[in-house]
């Protein structure tokens, strides 16, 4: 018999979409995943969707509707509260919507829209006042990896990103680790590789706050995670769940991901 796993952090295991679905795809596949996992699964791993703006609102009423245990959030908001912004959308739009999480600092952010870390510190904080949690995502190209200077890259993103956030904010955080090199390059990191970083994070986030906050705020890995990779990423000690791009738009793999705690132990 399998035995049953417990986790020091709740595992989040975060789909984000990227630019891909409509909002009637948006419906199928949130009711796929959260069909396809029981209560109990639920209960040990929360499952979040991260659709493009434009379906949030069905998702939201889907998830209210039908009671699903799932939770959702959006790609990105603006640093403003509101205004002349065309084409933004504001934090408080985001909380009305019911988001719990908003992806702030994504490297496709960063790279296609030319985010500095003084916009994604600006976005963490605009996140924060609206009440959302943001998903802070830091890792390095493939350059810096080569140089070996992977880990001073990702724990100075997370020094920008966190400039002037009170303690009682960060506690609630979640950082995703994503190695630019591995993203939707079928290229995952090593399980090694993840909690090299992860852990460098942690204790970055322990010199800054306190070893307490450190150890409640959860850590993520992102890059190519499959149904296959899941678990040995997951065994990292400093690895408290995945974001997962391609694979989340896969109802059936995004929900094998999501039981990876069964996956552990099987064998
Ligand atoms: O936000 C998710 C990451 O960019 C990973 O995407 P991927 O799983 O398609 O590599």
């Amino acid at each position: 018999m399998a035995k049953k796993v417990t986790f020091d952090r709740r595992p989040l295991i975060a789909g984000n979409w990227k630019m891909n679905l409509n909002h009637l795809e948006a419906i199928s596949l949130t009711q796929k995943v959260a069909i396809s996992l029981t209560e109990e699964q639920l209960d040990l791993v929360e499952v979040a969707v991260i659709p493009p703006f434009t379906d949030l609102r069905s998702v939201q009423t889907l998830v209210d509707g039908d009671k699903l245990l799932l939770v959702y959030g959006a790609q990105d908001l603006s640093p403003f509260d509101s205004g002349a912004y065309t084409g933004d959308i504001s934090g408080a739009m985001l909380a009305k919507l019911g988001c719990t999480y908003v992806v702030i600092g994504h490297s496709e952010r960063r790279e296609y829209h030319n985010e500095d870390d003084a916009l994604v510190n600006a976005k963490v904080k605009a996140a924060f006042k609206h009440g959302l949690t943001p998903i802070l995502c830091v890792g390095e190209g493939l350059s810096v990896r080569e140089e070996s200077q992977h880990v001073s890259h990702c724990t100075s993103q997370l020094d920008a990103a966190l400039a002037k956030i009170p303690a009682e904010q960060v506690k609630d955080i979640v950082v995703a680790y994503e190695p630019v090199w591995a993203i939707g390059t079928g290229k995952v990191a090593s399980p090694e590789d993840a909690q090299e970083v992860c852990a460098a994070i942690r204790a970055r986030l322990a010199e800054k706050y306190s070893p307490e906050i450190a150890d409640g705020i959860r850590i993520l890995y992102g890059g190519s995670v499959k149904a296959k990779s899941v678990a040995g990423i997951m065994a990292q000690p400093d690895v408290d769940g995945a974001l997962v791009g391609g694979a989340s738009i896969d109802a059936d793999e995004f929900a094998t991901i999501a039981r990876f705690p069964e996956h552990a132990t099987a064998s």
